[in-house]
């Protein structure tokens, strides 16, 4: 049996997340430079970006895909999850959240918290992750630390406290002020950020740096009692009470310590490094995992340990073009040797974990076996995707899973040659595999298939994986909203199916119950049935047929969701009644409810961010409103505005373009899904005659 490297209390698995472009994979690779592991600093604006190893991410410039390295700082393994910017993967972004224990969120110090900060922020806050704040581009023109942390307080009604003082701003920006240690960081230009001076506070900052000091102990006091009591009573608070009370604050997300730097210019990493260590959690810190016994329906909380049954969680699948399928897992207990078998508790299926390996961002170490708190790749799992639970065979649990948005956008795609379909075919199944948010699936009326998921860029990256790692040209029509149905009254109804044709008949018979539910609660079955008026052994298919006629919908073919039904009375016939017969029964119920059940046309509503110049202000208003939008809010952004609005997808194909001419390509957006809401009646119309619908 291999040995544990690092003990618990010294792992740390964080992620880091950031709005685009405020310079998480640069801040990446400075921590895997200066953390030994790689060699060369590459900028990501040069394309020679580490963690951004996929083609097409370097050339766009952004981070798609969550990898997960490891790194060693200071007798410390810290694995760093990486996690994406732009919002049509924030799937990506809530399943790494799930899996990392701590995160650093990173500011452009010239723009303060931005709409992806808030979005990310809050979903980190959901997953009860414990933050540190890194304000980046201190060297940048207009660089205002100070704003960015009020603008935390502002924007995100979060306590965080700077423990750092910038030395300078912008292109003189030199290092920082520890307001813990009461020393300064002074770094030297010429030694590419690995070294610097720590001298006494220089006079002119002493004041400063005090008043700032001060400061800090206040609002360390406020959420810590034994501070508070120091400090009352005037006592001395020593450097390693603070530390371990803003440690304590931290992990209990009632404080967030912010700090200051420039990744691009090489300063404040190692500071941050270290504040990884200091304020961010160990596996042993975190609320335990919930779990749940699959054969006693017992909850069971899963503490880091290594001696109890093993219990991971897979949370991403990567192909990889040498060493084939990739599962990613976070061991939450146990052990797990390379080579042994584990039960896949979700599937029920046994599976050998081959290979295990730890994943450098350019280099992959093959381990023997991986511990309670680890994250590794394992390789030879074939049946285990996103979220499935992994478990001694002994010992089966299912692990709280993660949820998936449903996909709202929908393209067609056509190979280039006809030769290419199975080929295309296989790609798309392959990439569905990786991503819980994407699917594929081929009309079974006009064979062309279609492919489903959060956004235009996010289908677009998809077909150029295609294109790039298994070699399929396709071409793809224009977008398509996923729409939905949906009823909006409660009704009753029957569904009565009789063939008489010779020999053995059919006869099936249901009435049922119908109540719109909850929205995001899916559809909910309720057995109601006495005295066998409907035989046990069918109900299942009347469930079965409900379901199926579902996912066609009542209206112009979209899925039916929401919905509440109540079997409660029916008959059968001793030879003639068949599961089938009862299934299509119960088809029948589903569209003769659609009569009285006010059925409506429901289409995706997106949260849409967009900063203009004043000057365009108007203008671009207009535009939400002729595009059916509501404006939400608006804030004022250093000489530009940010204008919320939720406006519906169908109308925002383009939009980019229409955004870019209004305001002289100074305008961006950032939009991503927030709720289903129907249609007006106009539309709606229109919508069922263009899909020949089916409504009477
Ligand atoms: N001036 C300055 N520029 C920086 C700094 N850090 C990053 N940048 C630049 O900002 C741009 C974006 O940086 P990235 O590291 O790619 O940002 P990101 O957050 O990973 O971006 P996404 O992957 O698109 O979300 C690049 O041009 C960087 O060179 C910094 O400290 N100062």
């Amino acid at each position: 049996m291999a040995k544990r490297e690092f003990p618990l209390e010294k792992t740390r698995n964080i992620g880091i997340t950031a709005h685009i472009d405020a310079g998480k994979t640069t801040a990446t690779e400075r921590i895997l430079y200066y953390t030994g592991i790689t060699h060369k600093i590459g900028e990501t604006h040069d394309g020679a970006s580490q963690m951004d190893w996929m083609e097409q991410e370097q050339e766009r410039g952004i981070t798609i895909t969550s990898a997960a390295t490891t790194a060693q700082w200071k007798g410390y393994r810290v694995n760093i999850i990486d996690t994406p910017g732009h919002v049509d993967f924030t799937a990506e972004v809530e399943r790494s959240l799930r899996v990392l224990d701590g995160s650093i969120t990173i500011l452009d110090a010239a723009a303060g918290v931005e709409p992806q900060t808030e979005t990310v922020w809050r979903q980190a806050s959901e997953y009860n992750v414990p933050r540190i704040v890194f304000a980046n581009k201190m060297d940048k023109l207009g660089a205002d630390f100070d704003m960015s942390v009020k603008s935390l307080h502002e924007r995100l009604d979060a306590n965080a406290h700077a423990i750092q003082m910038p030395i300078g701003a912008e292109d003189t920006f030199e290092g920082m002020v520890d307001l813990i240690e009461m020393k300064a960081y002074l770094y030297d230009e010429d030694k590419l950020g690995s070294e610097w001076d720590t001298v006494e506070i220089p006079d002119d900052l002493k004041d400063e740096a005090q008043k700032r000091h001060d400061e800090l102990i206040e609002a360390v006091a406020d959420v810590d009692d034994s501070i508070m009591d120091k400090y009352l009573e005037g006592e001395e608070i020593t450097k390693a009470e603070l530390k371990a009370a803003i440690r304590k604050a931290t992990l209990n997300l009632e404080f967030y310590p912010v700090l200051a730097g420039s990744a691009f210019k090489n300063k404040g990493i190692q500071m941050m490094l270290d504040a990884v260590l200091d304020y961010l959690p160990s596996p042993l810190d975190v609320r335990p995992y919930k779990a749940t016994d699959p054969d006693t329906g017992e909850e069971v909380e899963l503490k880091a340990d290594d001696n109890k049954p093993f219990a991971a969680l897979a949370f991403k699948i990567m192909t990889d073009p040498f060493v084939g399928r990739l599962t990613f897992i976070r061991v939450y207990r146990g052990s797990l040797e390379s080579g042994s078998y584990v039960l896949n508790a979700t599937k029920d299926k046994r599976e050998r974990v081959g290979r295990l390996l730890q994943m450098h961002s350019n280099h992959r170490k093959e381990i023997e076996e991986v511990f309670s708190g680890d994250i590794a790749a394992a390789i030879g799992l074939k049946n285990t995707t996103t979220g499935d639970s992994l478990t001694d065979p002994k010992h089966p649990l299912h692990l709280e899973s993660m949820e998936f948005p449903e996909p709202v956008i929908s393209v067609s795609v056509e190979p280039k040659t006809k030769a290419d379909q199975d080929k295309m075919n296989n790609a798309l199944q392959k990439l569905a595999e990786e991503d819980p948010t994407f699917k594929a699936e081929t009309n079974p009326e006009t064979g062309e298939t279609i492919i489903s998921g959060m956004g235009e860029l996010h289908l677009n990256i998809i077909v150029d994986r295609m294109k790039r790692e298994f070699k399929v040209e396709a071409t793809i029509g224009a977008p398509q909203v996923a729409y939905r149905e949906a009823f909006t009254k409660p009704t009753k109804a029957q569904g009565k199916f009789i063939r008489q044709s010779g020999g053995k008949g059919q006869y099936g018979d249901v009435w049922i119950e119908f109540t719109p539910n909850e929205t995001g609660k899916g559809f909910e079955f309720e057995d109601a049935i006495v005295g066998g008026v409907v035989p046990r052994e069918f109900i299942p298919s009347v469930e079965q047929g409900l379901k199926e006629s579902m996912a066609n919908g009542v209206l112009a073919g979209y899925p039916l969701i929401d919905l509440k039904a109540k079997l409660y009375d029916g008959s059968y016939h001793d030879v003639d009644s068949s599961e089938a017969a009862f299934k299509i029964a119960a088809s029948i119920a589903l569209r003769n409810a659609a009569k009285t059940a006010d059925p409506v046309i429901l289409e995706p509503i997106m949260k849409v961010d967009i900063v203009v110049p004043e000057e365009n202000m108007g203008d671009v208003m207009g535009q939400v409103t002729s595009r059916r939008g509501n404006v939400d809010g608006m804030e004022t952004r250093s000489k530009a505005q940010l204008i919320h609005a939720f406006v519906p997808l169908s109308e925002m194909f383009g939009y980019a373009t229409t955004l870019r001419s209004a305001t002289q390509g100074r305008g961006t957006f950032s939009m991503s899904f927030d709720h289903y809401s129907p249609v007006p009646k106009a539309i709606q119309e229109e919508i069922i005659k263009k899909n020949g619908g089916n409504a009477e």
